[in-house]
């Protein structure tokens, strides 16, 4: 299924290097396209038998999926400017953009259109991907959730509720590293190494996501086994609910959506 890939910046080149690795699309069945050639470049040396070019005409010609990752603003003058046919799948990653507005820069405005939002963990295959249809089949609706699938989790969800989503889970992934950076700190006051605080907390967050994840548990309960009544965990939980921790959280995620 060709398979081309509009930007081959952080979203762009991190999916296409997660569909290399996969095993529904053929890596040569891919092909980039960025106005500059080193990213090119780049992502050609890690996977030779992906296909690179700069120019987005040549690249959509005979895909079956678009997928479209460059930056919101530039959305308008790269989507208006390219011949697709009413056949081809138009899938959006730009934030913020809803499908009324992507269907006012096709000729076919009933043209199939996903809109996905992913976050950078999909260059790892461990992404959190939202997705969103529009004039799909059940089919395409699938193709799309066994593609993502296997970088990560993938969530079929429906437009109005993409902005919510992708604050949780797309600008989420920054407020994750945002605590490990601040747990690092607290690591380096308190005498141990940068590098070696940096792995022991984030194994300690890959180890509370696979509770949640392999478990179905809920973090209250995943909490209330570690709190030793009299013991130590507790003075810290106590002391973020004093600073406000989960008021920050709720405040950080409300604001980016
Ligand atoms: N960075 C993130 O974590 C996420 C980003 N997104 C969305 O992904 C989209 C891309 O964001 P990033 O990858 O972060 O930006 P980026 O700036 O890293 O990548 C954009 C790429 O598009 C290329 N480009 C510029 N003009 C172009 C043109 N006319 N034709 C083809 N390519 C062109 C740039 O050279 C660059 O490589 C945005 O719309 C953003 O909302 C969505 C979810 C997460
Ligand atoms: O900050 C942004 O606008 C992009 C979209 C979601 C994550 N990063």
């Amino acid at each position: 299924m060709k398979t081309a890939i509009i930007g081959a910046g952080n979203m762009g080149g991190s999916i296409a290097r997660g569909l290399a690795k996969g095993t529904i699309i053929p890596a040569n069945d891919i092909i980039v396209s960025n106005p500059t050639q080193s990213k090119l470049d780049v992502l050609k040396a890690e996977f030779p038998a992906l296909q690179t070019t700069r120019d987005n005409q040549e690249a959509v010609t005979g895909a079956e999926l678009i997928i479209l990752a460059v930056k919101p603003w530039l959305m308008k003058s790269v989507v208006s400017e390219l011949k697709l046919k009413s056949k081809q799948i138009l899938i959006s990653v730009a934030a913020g953009i809803p499908f009324e507005e992507l269907a006012h820069y096709v000729a076919d405005k009933e043209m199939t259109m996903f809109r996905l939002i992913p976050n950078t963990a999909i260059s790892e295959m461990e992404s959190m991907t939202l997705i969103s249809s529009r004039n799909a089949s059940k089919e395409q609706e699938q193709l799309l959730l066994d593609i993502f699938n296997q970088m990560g989790l993938a969530m079929l969800i429906p437009e109005e509720k993409i902005a919510a989503a992708t604050a949780m889970t797309s600008c989420g992934i920054a407020y994750v590293l945002k605590y490990i950076q601040a747990a690092m700190q607290a690591g380096i006051e308190m005498g141990i190494y940068p590098k070696d605080g940096m792995r022991m907390i984030a194994q300690s967050v890959k180890g509370a996501a696979e509770l949640i994840l392999n478990n179905d548990t809920h973090p209250s309960v995943e909490i209330d086994k570690v709190c030793t009544p009299g013991g130590i965990t507790i003075k810290g939980i106590n002391e973020l609910e004093h600073r406000g921790f989960s008021s920050a959280i709720i405040n950080a995620i409300k604001a980016s959506k």
